[in-house]
């Protein structure tokens, strides 16, 4: 010890000294230049791959070679990324490139992947998978709804990771595989395992509670995954983490829209960069071999602030800087928080005027007109607690539409906050089998719709006082229980006030509630991919259920779809224009008149909700309204299913606009539109996009329901009903059949455990139907029987399982 004192400066200056030589040597690039993660004519598979920076990776490393296997959830967004992807192959004759569609948050989706992607790779597991996929949801620790946000994060983020890396480890290290590998001589080569984490797992910043820790945990993982793997010598793995700063994403959009505004103060200090400079950095990185990459000179600078017992990239530069690093954090940490502090000494004590973050759970809880008030006058947090009126509804939708019905998936964060709640739904919706998740996360998105609707029909934002005991100021926690309750148990029971009874129903109560579940369900993933084909009808459906409560009937009406109970709470396709946010419109058209004053069906929810249409234009307001008025698509027309045109859904009015949807009939005259007459010319009785009439989930959907009209009998005409296997088409080549197993098969992959359980109640029940209806018009003729199929508009299961 006392040695050591005292040789403890002059010790300290030699290695200064040595290290500054061996660090100049070292920058020099006197070290290895070697390509550590070499990719060409290698496998890559990387998740969130559609979007941002997974993206622009898949994009360079596509550049330099590599095969790829692209993984997220949206389908829609996937080919157009495939599409990218393949334009900037090295060598496009040997490439090969394809996508997964998968929801990393589900529990053991990564054993499907991997092993869908190794029976695409002629049965070799890729060599190299990087972990993009992820989310951030900012907002203030005691903020309404934080917990079920970091639930969330975690999930994504972490969970995401996680598993895909167990997934592919268990592969990898799988000594079968290793065997019949070992003979290959890329076999010596390491393979790679890549998380992306942020800056925010090195220094961590208010207002990203939710998600922050969720990378913090990836590195964790990954540095015991660095000597774990030391455990299998043959098979050699390297880990990476790779820690962005601000990247200028769709990603970062989406998180804008809750994060507080101190947030957004304090993060300007690292500039954001592009997807593709993000990405080429970290390549760059991971070819250096670096364990630990950043992307930025702060970014380095923090890795080395808190390496520990992390591996270091460059032993003496990164021990030199670990040094320095502390003496910057001396001003730093100071400074950030001095400036968190002068924020809360101007704005007021931030718990008690929550208002300031702006947040979107306050949106969806309904419970806060504050919040959406404040966010529509971005950056003017009001010191007091009533804030003003908004400017109109349209901010609010904006908030919520994008985060939870048009992005529905985030409001699955909600879930947790929901499940939690005493004496809520939940029960019923675990009596048939479902996880209260799925409902609240549609209750959510339903409460979402009505803070909406509420606040639309006030006309101005009437901050909500003393709701439930809450705290005026909004600063209690705990969801208001009434919202929540009346959305979650209108999904439950369409609208029956009596919420966990379920298990006092009659049977076939409970095979109807089974059979919504199933919608609901269906519908919850449907959010997740929300520019997937199947999702437009969905969406119909959704935006019933976002009426308010006074609207919603009881399980028939619900199912039936069309008609709210009390007519004359209905509302004219214009009321609902302007209840969107649509005003002053020009109503010109004689189509545009009658379709103003006939019953609206929903309210029209813009794809890009800060997009202006231009409502000058007389056909885009026949569009509007044709929108709002009509029937949702069986199947989207080809504009509507990339995602092209205004509104998120596909809606046709039977003989009118040539066919063509709303969305094609906008700022054009419907030509493109694959429904258009030009392209459609036999005429059909009724339109051949138009769903059938009794739309409710599952019920709605094609390819659970065989009914005597169904789509795969038309394109052989009225006359060819019942002739399906006689006809000499083949069933295989129908393009209608193609669409209908792609999606089926899009389903069945994104469906969790229950939620395949279900489907596979449904198909069964289906079966004993036929079998029933089969038996009946043998024994007792078949005079009234349609020529095919079960009991025709039925309004679901119960029904068609019944004689
Ligand atoms: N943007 C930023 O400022 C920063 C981002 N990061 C991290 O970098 C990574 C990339 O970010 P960014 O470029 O913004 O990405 P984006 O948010 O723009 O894109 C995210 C991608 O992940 C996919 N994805 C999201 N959730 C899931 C899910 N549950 N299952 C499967 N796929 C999913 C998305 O596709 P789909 O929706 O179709 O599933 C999309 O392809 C993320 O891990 C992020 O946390 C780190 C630092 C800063
Ligand atoms: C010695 C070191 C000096 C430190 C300076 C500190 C500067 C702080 C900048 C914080 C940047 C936060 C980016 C968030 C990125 C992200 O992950 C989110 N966008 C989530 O998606």
């Amino acid at each position: 010890m006392d040695i050591l004192q005292r040789l403890g400066i002059p010790l300290a200056i030699a290695a200064a000294a040595l290290s500054t030589i061996l660090a100049v040597i070292a920058t020099m690039g006197w070290f290895s230049r070697k390509n550590h993660m070499p990719v060409e004519g290698r496998t890559v598979l990387i998740t969130g791959a559609s979007e941002g920076m997974g993206r622009s990776a898949a994009i360079q490393l596509a550049a330099k070679g590599a095969n790829l296997i692209l993984v997220s959830r949206n389908v829609g967004r996937l080919e157009e990324a495939l599409a990218s992807v393949k334009a900037a192959a090295k060598s496009p004759s040997t490439q090969r490139f394809t996508y997964i569609s998968a929801d990393v948050a589900e529990p053991d989706y990564a054993g499907r992947v991997i092993a869908e992607a190794v029976a695409w790779n002629g049965g070799q597991p890729p060599d190299i998978v990087w972990c993009v996929a992820g989310m951030s949801t900012p907002m203030l620790w005691a903020d309404e709804g934080s917990m079920a946000a970091a639930r969330r994060n975690m999930d994504v983020n972490y969970f995401g990771s996680a598993e895909m890396s167990r997934a592919i480890l268990r592969e990898w290290l799988n000594p079968e595989n290793n065997n019949s590998n070992n003979t290959t001589k890329k076999n010596a080569e390491p393979k790679h395992i890549i998380f992306t984490a942020s800056v925010l797992a090195l220094f961590a910043i208010v207002g990203y509670g939710p998600y922050t820790p969720s990378k913090w945990a990836l590195r964790g993982l990954a540095d015991t995954l660095a000597m774990e793997l030391n455990l299998y010598p043959d098979t050699p793995v390297k880990v990476h983490v790779v820690y962005p700063a601000t990247i200028t994403s769709p990603g970062l959009e989406r998180e804008n829209q809750t994060k507080p505004e101190i947030t957004l103060q304090l993060e300007k200090d690292e500039p954001p960069e592009t997807p593709d400079t993000v990405a080429r950095r970290a390549i760059e990185g991971l070819e250096r071999g670096e364990h630990f990459v950043t992307v930025s000179f702060l970014g380095n600078l923090m890795r080395c602030g808190v390496l520990g017992g992390s591996l270091r990239n460059n032993w003496v530069l990164d021990t030199l800087l670990g040094w320095i690093v502390p003496i910057i954090y001396f001003f730093v940490i100071r400074i950030m928080n001095a400036q968190v502090l002068g924020w809360a000494r101007k704005h007021g004590h931030l718990a008690k005027n929550q208002s300031n973050t702006g947040h979107f759970i306050f949106l969806l809880a309904g419970s806060s007109m504050k919040s959406s008030a404040v966010r529509s006058q971005r950056g003017r947090p009001s010191k007091v607690t009533k804030p003003a009126a908004p400017t109109r509804g349209r901010p609010a939708r904006q908030a919520a539409a994008q985060l939870a019905a048009h992005d529905a998936h985030e409001a699955h964060a909600l879930a947790e906050g929901l499940k939690n709640e005493p004496a809520t739904a939940a029960s019923v919706f675990d009596d048939v089998g479902m996880g209260a998740e799925e409902y609240a996360a549609a209750a959510a998105a339903a409460a979402a719709m009505d803070t909406d609707l509420t606040e639309d029909a006030h006309g101005e934002a009437e901050p909500e006082t003393g709701m439930d005991g809450q705290d005026p100021t909004g600063a209690t926690s705990g969801l208001p229980p009434h919202v929540d309750l009346t959305a979650a148990n209108i999904l439950a029971n369409g609208g029956a006030s009596n919420p966990g009874n379920a298990l006092s129903q009659p049977v076939p109560d409970q095979l109807q509630d089974m059979q919504q579940s199933l919608a609901h369900a269906h519908q919850h993933q449907h959010q997740h991919q929300h520019q997937q084909q199947h999702q437009h009808q969905h969406h119909h459906q959704h935006q019933h259920q976002h009426q308010p409560p006074a609207q919603m009937g009881p399980p028939q009406q619900l199912q039936q779809g069309h008609q709210p109970i009390d007519s004359s709470m209905m509302k004219t396709t214009e009321e609902l224009a302007i209840e969107s946010g649509y005003g002053e419109l020009n109503i010109e058209s004689a189509l545009a008149k009658r379709l103003a004053r006939e019953p609206g069906q929903r309210l029209a929810q813009q794809r890009r909700p800060e997009q202006v249409l231009n409502l000058a234009r007389r056909s885009n307001v026949e569009a509007l309204f044709a929108h709002i008025a009509g029937e949702p698509a069986r199947v989207p027309c080809k504009n509507c299913h990339k995602g092209h045109g205004p509104w998120t859904s596909c809606i046709v009015v039977d003989g009118q606009m040539c066919g063509s949807c709303a969305n094609c009939w906008f700022n054009a005259s419907g030509a493109r539109c694959s429904f258009h007459e030009t392209r459609n010319p036999q005429a059909v009785p009724q339109h051949p996009s138009i769903m059938p009439a009794s739309t409710a989930g599952l019920a709605a959907d094609p390819s659970y329901r065989f009914q005597a009209a169904h789509p795969l009998l038309q394109p052989h005409g009225a006359a060819a009903m019942g002739t399906v296997g006689h006809g000499g088409t083949m069933l295989t080549n129908n393009p209608l059949f193609q669409q209908m197993l792609t999606r089926a098969m899009g389903e069945v992959r994104a469906a969790d455990k229950v939620t395949r359980q279900l489907i596979m109640i449904d198909i069964t029940a289906k079966q004993l139907a036929l079998q029933i209806a089969e038996y009946e018009e043998m024994v007792g003729g078949n005079q009234e029987q349609p020529p095919s199929g079960p009991v025709p508009g039925q309004q679901g299961m119960g029904d068609e399982a019944g004689p």
